[in-house]
């Protein structure tokens, strides 16, 4: 592909990437994948320039563009070497008309920039929320060790006791250590999360929202695999990833349980008032992972936020009655949105009075609420609040 036609391909994806986040279709990743399966003749260099023009642009706009080729124009703004790949030449860019307007930049649409800024975001917290992540690994205990492990690069140590650092794209998928499960990927804030969740081995602790297992994992590791760790969800396809997971990393003490949404605590009866910890990582807006997701910035909308609230409140109760006396609740969300952080718990302690919030002693974040914030420019991590709560 020349370079104008690989800034046409950008433009064609960016135009299903927008209907996709307008009609909450397929994520951008997958479109991505999905056209190059139908353009055999595009190669590896080619593949990898056009994604990366695909999410420079993406990052470029902050609402969401009326059209791939205005999000594109973002860029050629912002790049003349872009500017004048438009160009008009065979499969490339038409030439920039004297009329057209690039689509508008910033870091989210208004609604979300302004939830931000009232949730203590200021403007450099917020431009790096959208910056590239690096790539991160949890040393997996059960098998190994960080201070022995040996690995094909030399990784930066960081804050979390098993956390290595490792540059943007590290292939670590291709290394024997990640195949035979001595290592994880994970963000090093979802490390620390973890961390303050100070799972213990022997305990009985319940993943309520355990998705794909990433937490889980490190909480099998924390407990040494003993005790009892019963990983859920309401996604089956999510879930179902967990099993080979755990599988590779040894963590044979995790059972799972496919919940049914709206009778979780039905399904739960037999975990009822006995766990010492229950982990609500809730869903959430995502805010705190543009690094890793810029689009998803073009997905959500105030409905979405309000119903997303709505269900960490009611994970929170379900979380209240699992959870035997004494014992704590650990309550996470990758958001900076307050509404889905510190006034989450602030209307929990409100409902359960008997629930009292228990200090967290992390290496990094700040004290936010009743809880602590991660974020990007702050910390070097994804976005994150955390806070830990004692059941009375
Ligand atoms: C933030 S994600 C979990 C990520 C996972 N803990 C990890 O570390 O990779 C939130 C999860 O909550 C799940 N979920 C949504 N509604 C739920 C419910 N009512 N009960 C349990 N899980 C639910 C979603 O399917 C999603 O996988």
């Amino acid at each position: 592909m020349t370079p104008a036609a690989r800034v046409q391909a950008a433009i064609e994806l960016l135009d299903q990437i927008i209907d996709a986040a307008k009609s909450k279709g397929a994520p951008a990743d997958r479109l991505i994948a999905n056209y190059f399966k139908q353009r055999r003749y595009a190669g590896s260099k080619d593949r990898r320039a056009v994604r990366e023009l695909v999410y420079a642009a993406v990052r470029a706009c902050g609402p969401i563009p009326v059209s791939g080729r205005a999000a594109m124009l973002r860029l050629a703004e912002q790049d003349d070497t872009i500017a004048a790949l438009f160009d008009g030449s065979a499969h490339g860019a038409a030439a920039i008309g004297d009329e057209e307007k690039p689509a508008p930049d910033g870091v989210a649409p208004d609604w979300l920039t302004q939830a931000l800024t009232a949730s203590g975001i200021d403007q450099n917290e917020a431009a790096a929320l959208l910056d590239r992540a690096p790539l991160d690994i949890r040393v997996n205990t059960l098998k190994a060790d960080r201070s022995g492990i040996e690995l094909p690069e030399t990784g930066e140590p960081l804050a979390a006791s098993q956390a290595l650092r490792f540059s943007t794209g590290t292939s670590v998928e291709q290394w024997p250590a990640y195949r035979d499960g001595r290592i994880e990927v994970q963000d090093h804030g979802s490390q620390l999360v973890c961390e303050a969740f100070s799972a213990r081995p022997g305990e009985t602790v319940v993943d309520l929202c355990a998705g794909a297992g990433g937490k889980s994992l490190a909480l099998a590791s924390a407990m040494q695999n003993q005790g009892r760790l019963l990983a859920c969800d309401t996604n089956r396809g999510r879930l179902s990833r967990l099993a080979p997971r755990a599988e590779r990393a040894g963590a044979g003490l995790i059972e799972t349980l496919l919940l049914n949404p709206d009778r979780e605590l039905e399904m739960l009866a037999e975990w009822r008032g006995v766990a010492d910890a229950v982990l609500v990582d809730a869903p959430c807006s995502g805010t705190g992972t543009w690094r890793r997701n810029p689009e998803a910035r073009w997905r959500l909308d105030e409905g979405e936020l309000t119903r997303l609230t709505f269900l960490q409140d009611r994970l929170i109760d379900i979380a209240a009655a699992m959870v035997k006396p004494g014992g704590r609740i650990g309550f996470v969300t990758c958001s900076l949105l307050d509404v889905e952080g510190k006034d989450r718990i602030a209307a929990a302690l409100e409902r359960h009075p008997k629930l009292k919030p228990i200090d967290i002693a992390l290496p990094l974040g700040r004290a936010h609420g009743a809880g602590v914030r991660l974020s990007p420019a702050h910390d070097g991590t994804d976005g994150f609040f955390v806070a830990m709560l004692r059941a009375g």
